[in-house]
């Protein structure tokens, strides 16, 4: 099932194959970037100036978004860019929205976990899917704020207060912790990293990170050892970053790569391409946790089939059991919040 995962770069692949043409073909989308001044937002909006098929390319944040338009405004791609400051612009980029992608928010200081974010983050993620709610309510939303685990859970929580939650549009951007599986798997077999494909599930954080090794594509096999050794890398390789960027933040180029590439996945299914597959942390019943990453066979109206976790080994069987509290904990203080709020 999962050889039909697509795998980041070999939809880069596909997409320039399909785009590159002059004429255009396909349906012209609108993105929004929400934080789109900072660490994450800056790089990946470059990346969708880049799109041929965007058509609008809409920035907000609370500071410096005029100069990030106007210096993207130069690039002589076919994307309108438009930027916006302040939330009383904040309607205006939202309107007619296809996708909505939030980097807003703080990062990772050395020593923190991801949950050390949420008392800042919440209100923020809260009060732009507020307006998500009343503007573009049918738009395909991409949440990278952190702790993803909880945002997501709380903007799906807003968007029901509202009535206008649809489970198959909201998604939490977990393609980073793919990006980075197969970027460590590859090393440590001299694959061609451009073929290798390692599914993720679970959530964005430490150990709700459940890198699913033995279903790679091609099949690898390692020793107990190093496959724990790499299973960990992967679940703390935002920790990696965070502390090799010695509290400038946490990882923006590959998350900018990562959210790029699920962009262009939401854009193909969009335009209606066959077995278009991404993991994300989406609603679900697959396992306790009411919120949880698996592969996602996406279509027109966003997920068109949950493609479940596969069978696992035990050792992957034990990461799941080891996952779940954290996950079922970070979901239900994310639920509470909007609850009391
Ligand atoms: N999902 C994932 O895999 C990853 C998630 N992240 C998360 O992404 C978030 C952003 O990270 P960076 O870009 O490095 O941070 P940053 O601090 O460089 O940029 C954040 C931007 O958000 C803006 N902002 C703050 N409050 C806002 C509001 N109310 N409305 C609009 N914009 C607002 C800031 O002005 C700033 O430009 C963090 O929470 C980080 O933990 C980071 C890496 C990977
Ligand atoms: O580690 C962090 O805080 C940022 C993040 O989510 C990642 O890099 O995976």
């Amino acid at each position: 099932m999962f050889s039909r995962i697509a795998r980041p770069s070999q939809t880069l692949c596909l997409f320039r194959h399909h785009f590159s043409t002059s004429s255009k073909v396909g349906k012209d989308v609108k993105v929004a970037v929400l934080g789109a001044a900072g660490g994450i937002g800056q790089p990946l909006s470059l990346l969708l100036k880049e799109i041929p098929l965007i058509s609008h390319l809409n920035l907000y944040d609370i500071a410096h978004t005029p100069g990030v338009a106007a210096d993207l405004s130069h690039i002589e791609t076919r994307a309108k860019v438009a930027g916006f400051l302040g939330p009383e612009e904040l309607d205006k980029c939202l309107e007619g929205a296809n996708i909505v992608l939030i980097p807003a928010g703080v990062p990772r200081k050395p020593g923190m976990t991801r949950d050390d974010l949420f008392n800042t983050n919440a209100g923020i993620v809260r009060d732009l899917t507020e307006r998500v709610a009343h503007v573009c309510p049918t738009a395909m939303l991409g949440i990278i704020t952190n702790p993803v685990n909880s945002t997501v859970p709380i903007a799906s929580e807003v968007l029901k207060k509202h009535g206008v939650y649809d489970p198959k549009r909201v998604f939490g951007v977990t393609t980073l912790d793919v990006v980075r599986s197969n970027t460590f798997i590859a090393e440590a077999k001299a694959l061609d990293v451009s073929k290798t494909n390692v599914p993720v599930i679970g959530g964005h954080s430490g150990v709700t990170i459940i890198p699913l090794i033995s279903q790679c594509t091609p099949p690898v096999s390692f020793p107990e050892n190093e496959r724990e050794k790499l299973s960990v890398r992967i679940q703390n390789a935002g920790t990696e970053v965070v502390e090799a960027k010695a509290g400038a933040g946490s990882a923006t180029l590959s998350m900018a790569y990562a959210a790029a590439q699920f962009c262009k996945s939401l854009i193909d299914a969009l335009n209606g391409k066959n077995e278009v597959v991404q993991c994300a942390f989406v609603r679900s019943d697959v396992t306790d946790a009411t919120y949880f990453s698996t592969p996602l066979l996406l279509g027109k109206n966003g997920v068109e089939k949950n493609l479940g976790m596969g069978k696992l080994l035990d050792y992957e069987v034990n990461l799941l059991k080891a996952a779940l509290p954290e996950l079922i904990a970070n979901i239900k203080k994310g639920e509470e919040f909007v609850a009391k709020s």
